[in-house]
């Protein structure tokens, strides 16, 4: 079976406290560490991200405040906050009108708060310690609180949440951090992909190492405790092995069949369009040590272990971001994505101040039926009569003949579809793709969404002025097939096995291989991480060739990440026949670094 909630084992690091689960053990911690620092008056921050349930710890931590023998004092952040309306109006540039893009924000955290914050709460700090004729545990709790309180305090822990768990509580009404209201659960995305994300997650980048204590919130009602020398200890050591993250799943309006089957999703669950295995800020990771588990952030992985996970060359090329994804798009008994087509380098920098272009690529990894893929525009096809037909549609809500535009291509199982930005294309229904894109995914320019509604009942935001910014109106049927599906070749054999170049163009900071395994294939990283699903077949093992012991064993359909740092590995076939993986990584050609862009 799909495993759903894969571990990644700590190997070497041995740590000092361990993980520790319950809030039994976070309170007795959190208090005693605070406790033990100062005089009349402790201090205890609990910092976190938004929409952590804060309220669980605190309703707890008073009584046990009260049990030690501590009278019981509070801030929160909200206080000091701009309000609702001052800050839709602050972030203005980064909101925009535009129901799905905005302008990704720069600054920091302390935009939220009013101007004199640190002020205020620091008359109120003194007030608290001057009028403690008693021990005193003074808590100051919300998202930014270490920062309000100018990391003056005896202890702290950050509470910290996925970004999974965020956008399901979007979608059961959680607003955006200080937020007074939000239009509806996209709004609210777009607000934290543009503003929260960026500042609140720079934040948590930046000050981690502050804190004393880390807290997985992921289940309310089960908080997992590390200190944060452990939680880096923890990074550092799963950064250095092969890895999965724990697959984040969707359901979408075009959704299909295939992967609920696969993964035994709950039936409630009306489909399931994506499954992000791995898109890196989407993702966290499950690890375990000594029959614990803790989920972090794939992010905190990448902010502390960039050069182990990436090697220097992707460095030097990305920075911290991990540049490569895979999703599924599941439409097996469902429906065609929309006609879409994604920004170009110089457009998504400068209109939403996002780090890459979204260059794509689709691997059919089942089909059935006549699924087609669009790819490409028809020979012919004249860019006023398909802006005057998508546009029409726009308003008449009739369905258009997209197919005189766009060009219809057989789905075949096995071959790739190459997306350069600029390419209009989309999935039809009855396909389960792999797709191999750059980590970008939110600029999708939907030129044509067939008339129809979202699951939330209201149209999805066409963006038809966007698409003709980007179209490129070259690519057309014969170039198409030329230039974007290629067939594999051969790049090398080992005995029986071998492996295919399947994909690599200068415009793609990507490749995709395809190993064909009857046994055993050997491998190294060569200080570049390599991503692995295996397409065809059971199961198989990623084996270090320096250490027997170091390994990981993967099914169908399962993603790994191997990074730089692991070296020489071999992979062996461990099912009964033949099988086959998609490897992928950043091109040897790609050379444009996107970090000095930004200089
Ligand atoms: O816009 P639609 O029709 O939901 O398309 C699916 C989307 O999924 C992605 O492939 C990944 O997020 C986007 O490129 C694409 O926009």
């Amino acid at each position: 079976m799909f495993e759903k909630r894969p571990l990644n084992p700590v190997r070497q690091a041995v740590l000092e406290d361990g993980i520790l689960q319950g809030y039994e053990a976070v309170l007795e911690r959190a208090v005693s560490q605070a406790h033990g620092q100062s005089g009349h008056v402790a201090t205890l921050v609990i910092d976190g991200t938004h929409g952590t349930d804060f309220q669980a710890l605190l309703r707890r931590l008073i009584p046990y405040a009260e049990k030690q023998g501590f009278r019981f004092a509070a801030a929160d952040t909200y206080g000091y906050l701009k309000s609702g309306t001052e800050l839709r109006n602050h972030f203005r540039r980064n909101i925009t009108d535009n129901r799905a893009f905005g302008y990704v924000a720069e600054g920091s955290i302390e935009e939220y708060f009013v101007s004199d914050a640190r002020e205020r709460f620091a008359a109120y700090a003194a007030e608290v310690s001057e009028s403690a004729a008693e021990p005193t545990l003074f808590v100051v709790f919300g998202p930014g609180a270490l920062w309000l309180c100018d990391g003056r305090c005896d202890a702290s822990m950050y509470l910290d949440v996925s970004r999974e768990y965020q956008e399901k509580a979007h979608k059961q009404g959680l607003l955006n951090f200080g937020f007074a209201w939000n239009a509806d659960a996209v709004e609210a995305y777009k607000i934290a992909y543009f503003v929260e994300w960026p500042l609140l997650e720079a934040y948590r980048k930046e000050r981690l190492e502050a804190f004393d204590l880390y807290v997985d919130m992921n289940d309310p009602d089960r908080p997992v405790l590390l200190t944060i020398r452990d939680l880096l200890a923890v990074i550092r050591d799963i950064a250095r092995y092969p890895l999965r993250v724990k697959p984040f799943m969707m359901p979408g309006v075009w959704g299909g069949q295939y992967m609920k089957r696969l993964a035994d999703l709950p039936e409630d669950m009306v489909n399931c369009a994506w499954n992000f295995e791995p898109i890196a800020p989407e993702n966290s990771l499950l690890v375990t040590y000594e029959g614990r588990v803790a989920e972090i952030p794939f992010l905190l992985v990448m902010a502390y272990a960039h050069l182990e996970m990436m090697g220097a060359r992707n460095v030097r090329l990305f920075g911290d971001y991990f540049p490569v994804r895979f999703d599924y798009l599941d439409t097996m008994d469902g429906d065609n994505l929309s006609c879409q087509v994604h920004p170009k380098q110089p457009f998504i920098r400068e209109r939403f101040n996002e780090f890459m272009e979204q260059q794509e690529s689709y691997y059919v990894m089942e089909k059935q039926g006549d699924a087609k893929i669009y790819l490409g525009l028809t020979e012919g096809c004249a860019p006023e009569a398909l802006r005057e037909a998508a546009e029409r549609s726009q308003v008449t809500g009739e369905p258009i003949a997209f197919t005189d535009y766009v060009q219809e291509w057989a789905s075949e199982k096995g071959s790739l579809y190459l997306i350069p930005t600029g390419t209009v294309h989309c999935s039809g229904k009855d396909n389960f793709v792999l797709e191999i894109s750059a980590t970008t995914w939110w600029f999708t320019f939907k030129i044509y969404d067939y008339a129809r509604k979202d699951l939330d009942g209201k149209p999805r935001p066409l963006n038809i002025d966007y698409a003709f910014e980007n179209i490129d109106f070259s690519r057309t049927a014969e170039w198409v097939r030329k230039n974007l599906i290629p067939g594999p070749k051969l790049l090398g054999t080992q005995g029986s096995n071998e492996e295919y170049v399947l994909g690599e163009r200068e415009d793609l900071l990507f490749y995709v291989n395809r190993i064909h395994l009857n046994d055993r294939w050997e491998d190294a990283t060569g200080d570049e991480f390599v991503m692995l699903n295996l397409v065809e077949g059971e199961s198989v093992r990623i084996v270090s060739l320096e250490d027997e012991a170091a390994y990981a064993e993967f099914r169908y359909a399962e993603s790994y990440i191997i990074p730089a740092s692991f070296g020489a590995y071999a992979i062996v076939n461990l099912g009964e026949g033949p099988c086959k993986l998609i490897k992928a990584g950043v091109s040897k050609s790609w050379n444009i670094s996107l970090v000095d862009a930004d200089e």
